[in-house]
Order: C-alpha cells, then structure tokens, then sequence
C-alpha cells in the first residue's frame, strides 16, 4: 500500500492512540498461564499483539474477543480462560510469530520449560533477527534451544529436558533488552529454585510490575527475582494507550508551525518516557495532566503545542533503552531542529524490524536531510528545509509513521511505500494522522495537480 502525505502547516485534534503493545502482550501471555478468567480491558488491535493471540489459541487457550464489554475509557475487552502453565497444550503446528519479536522471545522463555516440543516462526523481517540472546541463557538453565543461523525457525525441545526440567540461573544481560529479560522470568517460572536477571541498565519492567516480581537495586543494578513454580493470578488488566505510538504525534505537533494535538490516557511508565524528556530538552512545549494510574501503570493526559522551535540534543547513555522505539521520530524532531543532534548507544537500532539506523538515514537524506550514519546511531545537522520524495518503508511500522511525520513539515507531496506496516503497532495511524492534519494523507500515488 502507497500513501502520499501532503505538507500540513497547522495540526489540531485528539488522535486516538491503540493499546500499548508491550503490555497488551504481557497481559495476553499472564493471562492464559493463570489458573481461571482474566479480564484485559483496551487490549491493541494492532497485528503484533495478535500473533501473541493466535500463538496462545494454538497452545490450547480459549480467548474471546469482546468488543461489547467495554471499560472506563470505552475500550473492549478481551476474556481469556487461564490454564496454568502445566496447561498449555502442544502446538498442532509451528507457531506463527509474524513480524513480532516480542512474541517469538517472550513465548521462547515461556515454552522452553514445557514438556513437549515448539518450533516457531516468523516472517522474512523477524527470520533475520537475532534469537541467540534469548537462547544462550534458556540453555544455561537447561533448556533444548535450535535456531537456524542464530535465529527462526526456533525449535523447542521438551524431550531435551529429560524429566530434569530447567534449573534457576542468575543471568547478567549482556544487552540492554526488555524482551530477553522476560523470556528469562519466564522460563524461571518452570525452573527449580530461584531465577534473577541482572540489569546493568534498566530497560521497560512491564514484565516486573505486572508480575508483581521481587527488584533490588545492588550496587546500582536491578536485581529482578522469579520463583520456580510461582502461580499467575487471574486477574483484570487494563491496557494503557501506548506512549510510543504517541511519540509521532508528539514530534508532530513539536516540528509543526501550529499545533494544538491531546492524547489521552497515555502510559507514562518512567521505564518508557524517555521521548518526553529528549522533546522538552529540544525544546517542546508538552503538557501533562491528569497522572493517575491504570492496571499498575502511571498514565496521564498529554497536550502537545507548537513550541516555534526546537534545539538539536545529544542522546545516548542510560536513556537509550528508554526510547529505544521512538528514536527514527526523535530523528525527525532532529531534522526540523536547529543545530546538531548526536545518537549514540543505539547499536540496537540496527536489528529490529529493519536496519532502522540505514533507514531513518536514508528517508531523511531523500527528503534533502543532512544524516550521517554512525555504527551505533546518526549524528543529524538539523534546520535544512525538507523536500517531499518517495521512501521506503522498508517492512517497518516505525519507519513509515516517522516519514509520514518528516513529511507534514515538507514542501511539496511525499509518497510512502509499505505504508501498511503502520498496522504492526497502529492499526488507525492514516485515519489519526489524517484527523489532525485534514488533507494531507492520500492514499496510493499523488494525483497529477
Ligand atoms: O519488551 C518489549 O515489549 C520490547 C522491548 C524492546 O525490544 P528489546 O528487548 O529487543 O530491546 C522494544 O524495542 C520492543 O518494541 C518491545
Ligand atoms: C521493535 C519493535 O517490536 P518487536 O521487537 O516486538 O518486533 C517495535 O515495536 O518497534
């Protein structure tokens, strides 16, 4: 799908944002290994998530979508009949992952204990990603690990187990990953005894909030604690709207000449709020109101103006892991900022859905952006008026929201191909973008003026 994004100089309105994806698949994971129905009120539309739900009806979990029962905020709801964890049920086939890397990690530490065997796949995006980080540590603890050129298929071998099962480790991560630290939890819920990850830097702890897991701070370093055997509660989740796919709009209305954009309801876990923190330091005029707390998560009220100029930044560091997802839109902001903003840290970037440091690169540089590529970010020399082009979204959902971003502030139409990709994480993105900036987003090439 093509979608022409036609410049906008003036953003009002109040987009609605979907779930927030790294909790919608915790929930939907939590739930079906409880003992009895869970509730998850706001559960995402988006694709990702929905492989983890065709993933856990595969091993046998009843879960029924129900868009009449509604929460607070007049989100459905999603009913799941827990089966513990000694319920899940092979596989009758391979488990179709799709182009979720959450999925495939956190349901390799959830399987890797079971005692039948589980091969898991995705498409061509998630076949190339590395799956070595997650299999490394689920073999110390005893697991039959077999990845295909250090990634999917995976294979799965519960006979490899021998009757002995997993055994608690204490693991250090070696990279900064949220998903691998939670595969690991996951698996210490098989394993005898204790399972800890140490976390030299913090990464997003969904997975501990939401587990309500022991954390201690050593030294520094988070300390996150399992017990073999410890049970789920089947319980109500609320999902929070995700502040990643906030991100967009945030940088949006930041680089636009008016804006008045609200977004609602949006997570604000300190673990994933690095976005604000970089806008404002660029200079960003962002409002919060209305902090409470959903399902164990802070959320609040965002208001975005435009702040009639921003700054280029230096982000690297501890904060990196924080705003890992929305560096290709803070590249934007860059662009449209004056002066230099250097990313480092961010070698990450160059293994998800697509090599998104070559990406973001190479988007900006079509639209007339001066972007250097570095092995572990982009240094961007911002203040250089953008052009309209066509880009590639190169298979990634992130990738083709931040052009669509880059190309509000543009002169003249820019046409993005693989526009579809939005629907990984933001099933509505077109329609939201087109709420906020009426007329600019065409679907398929632009008509001939
Ligand atoms: O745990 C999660 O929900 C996620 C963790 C991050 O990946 P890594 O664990 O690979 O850093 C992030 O990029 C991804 O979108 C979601
Ligand atoms: C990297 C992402 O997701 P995943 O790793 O789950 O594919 C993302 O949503 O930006």
């Amino acid at each position: 799908m093509t979608v022409t994004v036609h410049p906008a100089a003036a953003l009002a309105g109040s987009p609605v944002l979907p779930a927030d994806k790294s909790v919608a698949h915790r929930a939907a994971i939590f739930a079906a290994i409880a003992e009895g129905e869970s509730q998850i009120i706001g559960f995402s539309d988006a694709a990702d998530p929905h492989s983890t739900l065709a993933c856990l009806r595969a091993l046998g979990v009843e879960i029924e979508e129900r868009p009449d029962v509604l929460g607070a905020d007049g989100t459905p709801s999603l009913f799941v009949q827990g089966r513990g964890l000694g319920g899940l049920r092979p596989a009758p086939g391979v488990l179709d992952c799709g182009n979720s890397g959450t999925t495939m990690r956190l349901l390799m530490g959830l399987l890797a204990g079971r005692p039948f065997d589980t091969t898991l796949t995705g498409d061509a995006s998630l076949s190339g990603r590395p799956m070595e980080r997650v299999a490394a540590p689920l073999r110390q603890m005893g697991g039959a690990v077999d990845l295909s050129d250090g990634g999917a298929p995976v294979g799965l071998r519960g006979r490899g187990l021998r009757g002995r099962g997993l055994r608690g480790i204490t693991y250090r991560l070696p990279v900064a990953s949220a998903q691998v630290k939670s595969a690991v939890l996951l698996a210490g819920l098989s394993a005898r005894g204790t399972t800890t990850v140490v976390e030299p830097v913090p990464t997003r702890d969904h997975t501990e909030r939401m587990l309500e897991l022991d954390v201690l701070d050593v030294g520094g370093e988070r300390h996150v604690s399992v017990e073999g055997g410890a049970a789920v509660r089947a319980r109500r989740w609320v999902v929070p709207r995700d502040v990643s796919a906030a991100a967009f709009f945030l940088v949006a209305g930041s680089t636009a000449e008016a804006a008045v954009i609200q977004l609602s309801g949006v997570g604000l876990n300190p673990t994933r709020s690095g976005v604000l923190d970089v806008l404002r330091a660029m200079g960003a005029t962002i409002k919060v109101s209305n902090e409470r707390e959903r399902g164990g998560e802070p959320i609040a009220d965002l208001r975005v103006e435009a702040p009639g100029g921003l700054a280029g930044v230096e982000i690297g560091g501890a904060i990196v892991p924080n705003l890992i997802d929305e560096i290709p839109a803070l590249a934007v902001a860059a662009a449209y900022a004056e002066g230099q903003t250097v990313i480092r840290d961010a070698a990450e970037l160059r293994v998800k859905e697509t090599d998104r440091i070559a990406a973001t690169a190479a988007f900006l540089r079509a639209m007339g952006g001066a972007v250097t590529e570095r092995p572990d970010g982009l240094v961007v020399d911002g203040g250089r008026p953008l052009h309209g082009a066509t880009v590639d979204a190169r298979g990634d959902h992130r990738i083709a929201m931040a052009a669509a971003v880059a190309a509000l502030g543009a002169t003249g139409p820019t046409t993005i191909r693989g526009a579809e990709a939005a629907a990984v994480s933001f099933p509505g993105f077109w329609e939201a973008l087109e709420g906020v900036a009426v007329g600019s987003v065409e679907h398929g090439p632009p008509r001939p003026a």
